[in-house]
C-alpha cells in the first residue's frame, strides 16, 4: 500500500538511518555469487565481504539463505505517454511504485518529441518526472527529420544525458519513419556514439494488412495478431540490420517477440555485427490464445505490438535469452485500463497498444528462466541488470552490488513463493495481463538509493526522491568501430588514378 501522501508507513528505523548492513546472504553479481554481507551508508554501497561489523544504531537486516542481488533495471517503458488518443494508466509515481514493488529499482523511458521537437518533448518528460520515487533515465524518440532535428540530438547526447534513439518502423501517419529518415539517423547516432534502437516492424504492410482484417470483417482483437504477422517484423528487423550494417552503426532491437526477428538477429550476430536484441516479459511467457478470448476485455487488454505470437516463439525466444542471442529483458510497460482498451470495441485498430510488466518482470523472468534451468542466478542478474547498465553507460554505478555502487539492492527469496492479481498490483490499471500467475521465487526487499522503499509487502514510497541519470555516449559497442571503418575504407581500393590522355 502507498500512504495518500506518498509517504509510506515503515517504521521510524527505516526513515531515518541511512545505514544498513544486510548480512548473511548470497551476493549474486553478473559475475560471480559469494556468500558476504553488504554495507550501506548515505545510497552507497560501501563495504562487500563476509562478517562485517558495524556500530550500534545500524539497521540490520537478516538475508540468511537468500539472494542478493541489484535492483532491477528495466530499458523499455512508456509512463506517462500520450498515445492513439489517451494517455497510459501509470504515470512515473505509479509506475516507478509498481517497479519497486517487484524488484526494479531504475527504469529508462523513451521521450516523444512534441511535433517532431526533442527539446520541448524532453521538457514535457521532466515535467512528468518530477513525480519519481526511484531512479529513471531517457531514450528519445525520432520522429521526424531535418537540421533542427540533428542540431538537437546533439544537444541531447552532449548536455542531457541521452545515449540513445528510438526509430518506431511501424505505426504509420504517425510515429512511422521512412528508410531514409532511418539512414540519416543511424549517421547521426554514430557519429555522436548514441545508440539507435528501432521498433521493427513494416508499417506500410501492417496498414495493408489491416485493411485486409477490416474487409474480411475480422473487426476484433484476434484482428490485431493477424494483420501484423511475424514475417513483417522479420522483414523490418532484416531491414533495420541491413541498414545499421551499410553505416557500420551499432543497433538495438527493442521488443523481439517472433522467431523470424530472433533468427535476423543470430545471423548478424553470426557475421559479426553489433546486434542487440531485447524480448519484453510478454513475448517470453505469453502465446496469442488469449486474443481470441471471446471476451472483449480479456482479450484486448493482451494487446499491443508486435503482437503476441503464436505458442513456440515465446520458447524459442526463452532459448535465444539462454545462449545469449537476446541479451536483456525489458517489459515495453505501456498501461492503458479497460475502459481505455474498449475505445476499440468495433475496430481492433482502436485499441491503446501496450501491456504492463514493471512490477511483474523480475518474478516471472526468475520463474520462467531460472527455475527451469535455462538460466542461472548469476545470468539473471545479467539480463535484468547489468547488461542493461553496461549498455546504456552507467556501469559499475548501476547493475552491480559492489564497493561505490549505488545501493539499489533487492533481498530475493528464492523458496517463497509470488502471486499476481490485478486487485493487489500496485499499477493503476484495473487489469493485468498476468493475473492469477503463480510462481517459486519473491522479492521480499527492495532498498532503491540506499532506502527501504519495499518490506513486509509495504512500500515506503515518496513522489519527488528519484533521480534522473544522465547516460554518456560511446558504449562498449563501440569499441573498435573506427577500426572497422578503417578496414572498411582500404577494402574500397578507391579513387583510381586513371590515365587521361587529354591532359
Ligand atoms: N508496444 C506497444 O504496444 N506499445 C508501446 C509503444 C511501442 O513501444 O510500440
Ligand atoms: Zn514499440
Amino acid at each position: 500500500q502507498i500512504c495518500e501522501s506518498g509517504i509510506g508507513y515503515c517504521d521510524s528505523v527505516n526513515v531515518i538511518s541511512s545505514k544498513i548492513l544486510i548480512k548473511g546472504g548470497t551476493v549474486v553479481n553478473a559475475d560471480r555469487q559469494e556468500v558476504a554481507d553488504v554495507y550501506v551508508d548515505d545510497g552507497v554501497i560501501v563495504d562487500v565481504r563476509p562478517n562485517i561489523k558495524v556500530a550500534d544504531g545500524v539497521r540490520v537486516v537478516d538475508a540468511t539463505g537468500k539472494f542478493v542481488m541489484p535492483g532491477g533495471i528495466d530499458p523499455h517503458t512508456h509512463l506517462a505517454m500520450e498515445f492513439m488518443g489517451t494517455e497510459t494508466i501509470d504515470n512515473f509515481f505509479s509506475g516507478q511504485a509498481a517497479a519497486l514493488a517487484g524488484g526494479t529499482t531504475m527504469h529508462i523511458d523513451f521521450v516523444i518529441p512534441v511535433k517532431g521537437s526533442l527539446s520541448k518533448g524532453y521538457e514535457a518528460y521532466v515535467e512528468k518526472a518530477k513525480l519519481s520515487c526511484m531512479d529513471y533515465g531517457f531514450h528519445m524518440a525520432i520522429t521526424k527529420w531535418d537540421d533542427t532535428v540533428a542540431k538537437e540530438m546533439e544537444i541531447m547526447v552532449k548536455e542531457k544525458g541521452i545515449n540513445s534513439f528510438k526509430f518506431f518502423m511501424a505505426y504509420k501517419g504517425s510515429l512511422m519513419i521512412s528508410d531514409e529518415l532511418l539512414l540519416e539517423g543511424l549517421k547521426k547516432c554514430k557519429s555522436l556514439g548514441a545508440l539507435a534502437m528501432v521498433h521493427a516492424e513494416n508499417g506500410d504492410a501492417v496498414f495493408e494488412g489491416q485493411k485486409r482484417m477490416i474487409e474480411l470483417g475480422i473487426t476484433g482483437p484476434e484482428g490485431h495478431a493477424l494483420s501484423r504477422p511475424p514475417v513483417l517484423e522479420g522483414e523490418a528487423t532484416a531491414r533495420a540490420i541491413r541498414l545499421a550494417a551499410f553505416v557500420n552503426a551499432p543497433l538495438y532491437i527493442v521488443h523481439v517477440m517472433s522467431i523470424d526477428a530472433m533468427e535476423e538477429i543470430a545471423r548478424a550476430q553470426k557475421a559479426g555485427q553489433n546486434v542487440i536484441g531485447e524480448p519484453v516479459v510478454s513475448g517470453l511467457v505469453l502465446d496469442d490464445s488469449v486474443l481470441w478470448d471471446p471476451d472483449f476485455v480479456t482479450a484486448a487488454k493482451f494487446v499491443m505490438s508486435p503482437p503476441i505470437r503464436a505458442l513456440g516463439h515465446g520458447k524459442a525466444l526463452q532459448a535465444a535469452l539462454s545462449t545469449g542471442i537476446l541479451k536483456l529483458v525489458g517489459t515495453d510497460h505501456c498501461t492503458f485500463n479497460s475502459t481505455q482498451k474498449s475505445f476499440g470495441i468495433d475496430d481492433f485498430r482502436k485499441i491503446p497498444n501496450g501491456v504492463n510488466g514493471l512490477e511483474e518482470r523480475m518474478h516471472l523472468v526468475w520463474d520462467t528462466m531460472v527455475e527451469s534451468g535455462q538460466l542461472s542466478a548469476t545470468d539473471f542478474v545479467r539480463v535484468t541488470s547489468t547488461e542493461c547498465a553496461k549498455l546504456f553507460n552507467i556501469y559499475p554505478r548501476k547493475g552491480a552490488i559492489r564497493a561505490g555502487s549505488d545501493a539499489d539492492i533487492i533481498i530475493f527469496n528464492p523458496n517463497s513463493t509470488f502471486h499476481i492479481s490485478a486487485n493487489s498490483h500496485h499499477s493503476k490499471s484495473d487489469t493485468n495481463v498476468y493475473d492469477g500467475r503463480s510462481g517459486k521465487g519473491k522479492v521480499e526487499v527492495t532498498i532503491a538509493g540506499g532506502k527501504i522503499v519495499w518490506e513486509n509487502e509495504e512500500l515506503n514510497v515518496v513522489p519527488g526522491s528519484g533521480k534522473y541519470i544522465s547516460m554518456p555516449p560511446f558504449n562498449y559497442l563501440y569499441h573498435g568501430i573506427d577500426k572497422a571503418d578503417e578496414n572498411y575504407l582500404t577494402s574500397l581500393k578507391a579513387p583510381v588514378n586513371r590515365f587521361n590522355p587529354s591532359i
